[in-house]
């Protein structure tokens, strides 16, 4: 067969397929020495996988003690421990071929996966770092996957000063269907991270974030 011909047949499958990590990857230096990567369209076909978690995952309502009340996190997540399975195969490939990327660098593979599944632009996260174990007092990497509607992963300073080279109060990158962004570097120390509420209609998007042990 005229291999051409074949390529193009190959780009037209709807196979679900994970793209080459590096390919497309842009590294976006932070001031403080963090650091983000994002590579779009890192799953391609994924709506395989959005629908799967949609419907399979035990989603579960959180609720988060806020000084003296507790109040809904408007979003559901569901928390998977190294030890535990993974509700898709395509999750185990993609948290290995994130942690042979990052070996060297990252130096320990990444283990655990927190799925957050925002319904609508009501649903959201606020200001926070991943601060929780280690990342409290060293760099980690963070890696998220994200499914679904597209929404704004924002990013400030924490120590509320003013982002280096810009006069925009954050930073903004939009995460599409299938796209990946890695935080890394100090940045679950030195900047918070936040997915705004957005008043216009939106569908549901699924975020997958892989950790490595003794983080959140
Ligand atoms: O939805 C996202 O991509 C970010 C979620 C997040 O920051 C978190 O759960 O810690
Ligand atoms: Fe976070």
């Amino acid at each position: 067969m005229d291999l051409s011909l074949q390529g193009s047949l190959l780009d037209l499958t709807d196979a679900m397929t994970l793209r080459d990590v590096g390919t497309g990857k842009t590294r976006h230096p932070l001031a403080h020495g963090a650091w983000v990567d994002v590579r779009p369209g890192w799953l391609a076909a994924g709506d395989e996988l959005f629908t799967a978690l949609l419907h399979g995952v035990p989603w579960h309502a959180e609720r988060r003690q806020m000084y003296d009340s507790v109040v809904a996190v408007p979003r559901l997540t569901k928390f998977y421990a190294g030890d535990e399975t993974l509700p898709h195969p395509m999750l185990v490939e993609a948290r290995d071929a994130l942690s042979r990327h990052y070996a060297r660098e990252l130096g320990e593979p990444f283990v655990t996966a927190g799925l957050c599944l925002y319904r609508d632009g009501r649903d959201s996260v606020a200001w926070h770092g991943d601060r929780i174990g280690r990342s409290r007092d060293s760099d980690t990497m963070i890696a998220i996957l994200s499914l679904g509607s597209a929404r704004t992963l924002a990013l400030r300073p924490r120590d509320g000063g003013p982002i280096p080279g810009s006069t925009a109060k954050s930073l903004r990158y939009p995460l599409g269907h299938g796209d990946l962004v890695v935080m890394g570097g100090s940045c679950q120390r030195t900047w918070d991270h936040a997915i705004p509420k957005t008043s216009e209609p939106m569908g549901p998007r699924i975020s997958v974030q892989f950790r490595v042990a003794g983080v959140r």
